[in-house]
């Protein structure tokens, strides 16, 4: 039976990490996207082999819905809609179709189970009470998307593409991204000769949009076609990607008007970043998250704190104010291109040591080379998480304090259960709702040395 043809009826039960519900078909176990815990659906089947140790699919008809299913806001993202018209959904988007509230009790179940399962936590006892929206956010959480990524199709339209596949659908308006980034209409542009658009807008004095355009090579002088037709004001840059992990601000770029780079602005503090740079995507997230760091690590005047994945030092900068000309701020990122900028948004504090490389092979030399420890860390990882490596390296360093900030429910799980080893315990967390309509959430957590 073809892929498209094996529909079954199946009743969804416990959310699962990663944006599914557990569905079962005689026994076998079936990751269902787009339903609700309890609903009674007809899910469209994929990766159906009769070999396959579970299944997966999206739901494509409700017969008996939650109280908290909700219209989706987006017809393009809404499996209902997408299978009415012969598509798949565009990904992005995939608890678009729950209540928010609802949307964040079930974070707030895996949550819970990933803890219990992965680090034997109980997060109730460690005075967990729910996953949250940051002060701000709007009522319908939409519009929060400051960094956002299209692809474009074989007839130059902007597209997406739905969850694990590659086919692309053309979108126009994303209703997660920010209205700066809508507000480019980028397809209207034309876009034959262009394969991908990364689209980031600033928060700082001087906002406005960076476009980078990655062309496919088949048409000379595609991205500056492009960029010239942007509105007055957006920057654009063309960007040749290198392949590979860290690729993040590795990227070279070639200015095609404006800047290479956005302003951005987080409690006082101003920083650049370039090209396609890490950083926070939610419009909140910058805010909310240097406040926790700050609020948990309290830094003293002439303290040694680590800022580990820095990134264009977010954390750094604080850090290093606070701990004054005393101090130090190890700040350590992977990506050449995001160091560069930590390195020119800290150029004013000397106390801040900026240094390019993967955490895992330069903290512990670094503190060797500079015969000290430190008093406390902040971490801030990819989805992958630390990994025992660093972990260890975090315990010989003699922090006394680490807070770690995680998109990843499951690598803090497992990172958590590493560190309790390395003895620390886990003295509060807190899970924020930085990335509303979708399964990921933003956890940061306290660990103190006993
Ligand atoms: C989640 S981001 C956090 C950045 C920064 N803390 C912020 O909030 O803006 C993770 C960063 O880690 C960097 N990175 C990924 N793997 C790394 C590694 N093994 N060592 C050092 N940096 C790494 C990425 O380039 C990215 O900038």
């Amino acid at each position: 039976m073809s892929t498209q043809e094996n529909i079954l009826k199946v009743r969804l039960d416990a959310p699962a990490h990663g944006g599914h519900c557990v569905g079962r078909h005689e026994g076998r176990v079936v990751f269902v996207r787009h339903g609700i815990p309890g609903e009674l659906v007809s899910v469209a089947v994929r990766d159906d082999g009769e070999k396959a140790r579970f299944w997966r699919g999206d739901v494509v008809e409700v017969h008996e819905p939650a109280e908290s299913r909700v219209t989706h806001f987006w017809p393009q993202a809404d499996a209902l809609a997408a299978a009415a018209r012969g598509v798949l959904p565009v990904g992005g988007a995939e608890f678009g179709h729950i209540a928010l509230e609802a949307q964040r009790e079930i974070k707030s179940q895996i949550f819970i189970e990933q803890m219990q399962r992965l680090s034997g936590l109980d997060a109730a006892e460690l005075g967990f009470t729910g996953v949250r929206a940051p002060a701000g956010e709007s009522e319908d959480a939409l519009g929060w998307r400051t960094r956002t990524a299209f692809a474009v199709d074989s007839k130059g339209r902007l597209a997406m593409s739905p969850f694990r596949s590659n086919e692309l659908i053309p979108v126009q308006e994303m209703p997660l991204a920010h209205p700066q980034i809508n507000e480019l209409k980028l397809w209207e542009l034309p876009l034959a000769g262009i394969s991908r658009i990364e689209v980031a807008a600033g928060s700082g004095e001087n906002p406005g949009a960076l476009v980078l355009f990655i062309e496919d090579g088949t048409i000379a002088g595609a991205a500056g076609r492009a960029a010239k037709r942007l509105p007055e004001g957006t920057s654009a840059a063309a960007l040749t990607q290198v392949p590979g992990s860290l690729t993040d601000g590795r990227g070279a770029l070639t200015r095609l008007r404006g800047r290479t780079w956005l302003a951005e602005s987080v409690a006082g503090m101003d920083y650049r970043v370039t090209g396609e740079g890490f950083w926070q995507i939610h419009r909140l997230a910058p805010e909310a998250l240097v406040a926790r760091v700050m609020a948990q690590l309290e830094p003293g005047y002439g303290a040694r704190i680590a800022d580990l994945y820095a990134g264009a030092g977010l954390f750094s900068a604080p850090l290093a104010a606070a701990v004054g000309d005393d101090g130090m701020v190890l700040s350590i990122e992977g990506a050449p291109g995001t160091s560069k900028d930590a390195l020119k948004n800290l150029r004013e504090h000397k106390q801040a040591v900026i240094v390019q490389g993967r955490v895992e092979k330069v903290l512990g030399a670094q503190l060797r080379e500079r015969n000290t420890t430190l008093d406390a860390i902040v971490l801030d990882p990819p989805r992958t998480g630390a990994g025992k490596q660093v972990v260890s390296a975090m315990g010989k360093s003699g922090a006394k304090k680490i807070s770690y900030v995680s998109c990843d429910p499951a690598s803090f799980a497992r990172d958590s259960a590493d560190l309790l080893r390395a003895g620390y315990r886990l003295d509060a967390v807190e899970v924020l709702d930085l990335y509303p309509h979708t399964h990921h959430m933003e956890t940061v957590g306290l660990f103190v040395r006993h």
